[in-house]
Order: structure tokens, then C-alpha cells, then sequence
């Protein structure tokens, strides 16, 4: 090799170590202690840990088996410009997502989903800047303890008779009338309006936007590469798509919103949070944020179905549900809200039935604002943070045999600790439905009383078990007299 070509090629090499360095000083420009980055897999050149990302099912078992390989609890990837990091133990999201939730509660920009899409008005995916903390103390409220008891459980009871009336009529489609009692509990609440028949057209709506909105999560290009929402739609299929989509969302914010202020303006109107809203001059009244939570109502109808599942697959518990329901409420008439101190054995249930599946097996991505330092490793500032819930609600050393489905670790003279703790996110971004997901499940499962076949749980933000055929009886003879019946 002659002398021009070793000084062409030294130049060159040191020319794009200088580039890499100013490339690495720009990109984490914070980090000069020099921190390494957590542990994860080797990066590829551009792509980065594209190939590393779990897919084609039960994502969040992949992210707890890299940890595992990994030997730690968090585990660093990185898909082109985008830092992610998984976290896989209930200790680790305390202290991040809990303790330092000023810097870890923001939402990853997710600009197909956001703008092309219409979503940007939604609580779940807003960033902590705009406008959020009105949004989320206006959701808050709602959702107190003391407003579900007061103002939400009459509206629990009601649609429950009617799920009950429904399982004893058609007792094979189990799914569809959990799936109804949730979105018709929502839409009382919500807007003042009663579900009469399966084909109520909001709640058509508002299935059909969450059908496409998950075949869009975490789908899309234009999220690593946000540069190609600026391209023209007819060079962009996805941007015809998202068009579509767009149309849907807005129709679902402005249809039963316009019904409430007739009502309103009618003076018809049944006492609900957007009526409420809409009657309080202080208050933002572009019925937004209040719209998103019907989607929150396919949440509790999948904790509710993995229940009837554990109550299939483990007719022990059953039968010791049904034990403490005859000794502490009899026969004479359905459990209340009021009995449920009494039912601790039903509680334990309920902590089960979150803690076994968990229904948002990988919570809703957070996000850093800053960089930050953990356990002696450097975290970008603007890293994706997805919270492995399944995996802290599987923790070996946390739970004993925590495939197994049993409400007896929470009753023991050392109870396991209650999967609340982990099942409804963190920090700032605590689900806010929580206390109202609690009763409405709570009050569904005490009232009823099954042969399975394999069931699977479906990948996405929401894990949703496959069809399963299901014998629903009357926990005795004459119970079905008592739908219905206060007492
Ligand atoms: C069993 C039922 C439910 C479970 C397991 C659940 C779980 C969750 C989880 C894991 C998050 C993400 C928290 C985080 O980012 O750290 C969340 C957020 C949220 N949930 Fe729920 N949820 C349930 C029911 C509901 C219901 C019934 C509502 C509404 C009435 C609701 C409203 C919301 C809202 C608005 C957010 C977004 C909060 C924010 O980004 O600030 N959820 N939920």
C-alpha cells in the first residue's frame, strides 16, 4: 500500500471517528460522566436492536427472557434514533416511574397515531406538556373514590342485572354481553346515555375506532421516522389510511357529545361527567378527554373474562367463592357493594384475576423528558420506557408459583403483595379509572356462577383472551329470581 493511499485512509478513518464522536456528544450530550448505557443486546449498524425487538406474541415473556439473559432488571435497546428501555421488576419501576416521576411520566411522541391518526386529543397519549395536567385533575375527579361510590355504583348495579338477564338468556356469548356491560356502564357515566341493544351506534363507533386504532399501535414507520408525515398521501398508502381513521376518531368525539348538549338544551338530560362538564362555565368543554375513556371499558370486560377463565380452569376457587357467598349473604337475594368486607376470599379473587393475566401485560410507554443515571448506567433523555407488568406480577421471588391462579397468597398470615401495585401503571400516569375498574369488576364477578377450550391472549396494549366456550349456570335453584331484585 503505497504512502497516499495509508495517509488517504488515516484521514478518513479519523475524519469518521471526529463525525461519530459529535454525532455521540449530540446525541446524549448529557452523559459526561461517561456513563455505559444499560445492558441489552448489540446494536446493528442504523437499524440498530430492530431484529431484538420481541414480536409475533406474548411480547412481554420476550422482554422478561432478554432480561433474564441480560442478568439484570432493565435491558437497553435502540431502533434507529429511538432509546428504549424495558423495565422487568416492580423495584426498578419505584424508583424510576414512581420516585422520579417528574422526569418519567411523559408519553413517547407517536406521530401516526397522534396526528395522521386524530388521536392527539387523548389523555392516554398526551405529552406532559399540553395542556395535561388540567386534563388528567378533570379525569381524576371523576374518577375518586368517593364519586364511583356515590354516583357510579347505581349505574354498576343496573347494567349488571342486565348482564345477568343476558348470560341466563344466551349464556354462549359470554364475551359479547361482557363486552356490552362495559361500554354501556361507560356510556351512562360518560354522556347520560342508556345502551338499549347491541346495536347502539356509538358503541358501534367507538368499537370500530378501537379496532383500528390498535391494528396502528406501534405499527408505524412514520413513529421512528416522523419526517414522513410531511409525504404527499398518494405516495403513502398509510396517510389514506390514517385519513380514514382520522374521520372515525373525530366522528367519536363529536356524535354523543352533540347528543349530550340537545339533551342539555332540552332540559332531558340524565346526570352524567360530560353534562357535568358542559354545565361548569370553569371547565374546558370539548368533551375530549371524557370521550376516551369509553375505550378504558374493553379494559375491565377483558379483566372480567379472564375471571369467568380462572373460574373455568380453577373450579376449586369457584366453589369456595360460592362456600362464602352462601355463608355470609345466603340465598335470598345477589351480593351488594355494601357486603364487601364481608368477602374477603372475593377480594383475593379480584387481586388474582388482575395479578394472573394482567390485561395491559406492557402498561402504555412512558417516556423521559431528561437524562438520567440508574445503577451506574446512562439513560437518554427522550427514552421509550415500557413497564413489563406481566413479568412484575410474575416476579419468582415476589410470587410463589405465579402461573398459578390462586387467591390464597393475599390471605395468608404474609400476603403477596397487592398487584394494584404494578396492574394499573405508575407514578403520575396512574390509570385513573382504577378505583371504578375495582367495583365494576368486583360487582360483575359476586353475581354469577364452566368447559374451556385452548385459549390464547392476544399481543397489543390491551391482551384480550381468544374465544373459549363457557357453561354459565345459576349459582343455585332460583337464583334467576333474584335478577333484578335489590334484596
Ligand atoms: C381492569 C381495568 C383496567 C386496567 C388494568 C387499567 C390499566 C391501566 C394502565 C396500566 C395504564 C397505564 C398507566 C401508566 O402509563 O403507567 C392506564 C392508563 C389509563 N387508564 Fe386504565 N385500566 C383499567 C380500566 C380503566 C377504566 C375503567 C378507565 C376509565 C374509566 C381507565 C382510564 C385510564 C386513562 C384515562 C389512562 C391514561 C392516564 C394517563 O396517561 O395519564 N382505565 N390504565
Amino acid at each position: 500500500m503505497g504512502f497516499e493511499t495509508t495517509t488517504a485512509l488515516t484521514c478518513t478513518t479519523a475524519f469518521c471517528l471526529v463525525i461519530c464522536w459529535i454525532w455521540f456528544r449530540q446525541r446524549f450530550p448529557e452523559n459526561l460522566k461517561e456513563l455505559p448505557l444499560p445492558p441489552g443486546p448489540e446494536p446493528a449498524f442504523i437499524v440498530g436492536n430492530l431484529k431484538d425487538i420481541p414480536t409475533g406474541g406474548r411480547e412481554w415473556d420476550g422482554y422478561a427472557a432478554l432480561a433474564c439473559k441480560f442478568r439484570d432488571d432493565v435491558l437497553y435497546l435502540r431502533v434507529l434514533r429511538t432509546s428504549i428501555l424495558s423495565i422487568n421488576s416492580f423495584d426498578a419501576a419505584n424508583e424510576l416511574l414512581n420516585r422520579r416521576g417528574a422526569v418519567w411520566s411523559d408519553r413517547p411522541r407517536l406521530p401516526m397515531i397522534r396526528t395522521c391518526d386524530g388521536w392527539d386529543w387523548n389523555l392516554v397519549l398526551q405529552s406532559y406538556h399540553e395542556g395535561f395536567f388540567t386534563h388528567r385533575r378533570i379525569v381524576q375527579q371523576h374518577f375518586q373514590p368517593g364519586v364511583v361510590a356515590r354516583e357510579y355504583r347505581p349505574v354498576m348495579l343496573s347494567e349488571v342485572t342486565v348482564l345477568l338477564q343476558n348470560l341466563l338468556d344466551t349464556p354462549q356469548h359470554l364475551s359479547d354481553h361482557l363486552k356490552r356491560m362495559a361500554a354501556a356502564i361507560i356510556m351512562m357515566v360518560t354522556y347520560g346515555h342508556r345502551v338499549v341493544s347491541d346495536d347502539d351506534p356509538f358503541v358501534q363507533l367507538a368499537e370500530e375506532v378501537r379496532r383500528h386504532s390498535e391494528e396502528a399501535l406501534g405499527a408505524a414507520l412514520v413513529d421512528t421516522l416522523p419526517i414522513l408525515k410531511y409525504l404527499p398521501s398518494w405516495i403513502a398508502p398509510f396517510k389514506r389510511t390514517a385519513l380514514f381513521k382520522r374521520g372515525l376518531s373525530d366522528q367519536m368525539r363529536e356524535a354523543p357529545f352533540i347528543a349530550v348538549k340537545k339533551q342539555l338544551a332540552s332540559g332531558k338530560a340524565v346526570r352524567s361527567m360530560v353534562g357535568s362538564l358542559l354545565e361548569d362555565e370553569s371547565r374546558p368543554t370539548d368533551g375530549s378527554d371524557e370521550e376516551l375513556i369509553k375505550n378504558c371499558g374493553g379494559v375491565t370486560a377483558t379483566a372480567l373474562t379472564n375471571f369467568f377463565l380462572a373460574m373455568i380452569l380453577y373450579p376449586d376457587v369457584q366453589r369456595r367463592a360460592h362456600q362464602e357467598l352462601d355463608a355470609k349473604i345466603g340465598r335470598k337475594r345477589l351480593p351488594r357493594f355494601e357486603d364487601r368486607d364481608d368477602l374477603p376470599y372475593l377480594g383475593a379473587i379480584l387481586k388474582e384475576t388482575l395479578r394472573w393475566k394482567s390485561v395491559t401485560p406492557l402498561g402504555i410507554p412512558h417516556c423521559t423528558t431528561k437524562a438520567d443515571e440508574y445503577n451506574g448506567s446512562f439513560i437518554p433523555a427522550r427514552t421509550t420506557v415500557l413497564a413489563n407488568i406481566s413479568a412484575m406480577l410474575h416476579e419468582k421471588e415476589v410470587y410463589h408459583d405465579p402461573d398459578e391462579f390462586n387467591p390464597d397468597r393475599f390471605l395468608s398470615q404474609n400476603p403477596e403483595p397487592d398487584p394494584a401495585r404494578a396492574a394499573f401503571g405508575f407514578g403520575r400516569r396512574i390509570c385513573p379509572g382504577r378505583f371504578f375498574a375495582d367495583d365494576s369488576v368486583w360487582i360483575a364477578m359476586g353475581q354469577k356462577e364452566g368447559k374451556y377450550n385452548n385459549v390464547q391472549w392476544s399481543s397489543g396494549s390491551v391482551s384480550v383472551p381468544s374465544a373459549f366456550f363457557c357453561d354459565i349456570q345459576p349459582r343455585f335453584d332460583g337464583a334467576e329470581s333474584l335478577v333484578g331484585h335489590g334484596d
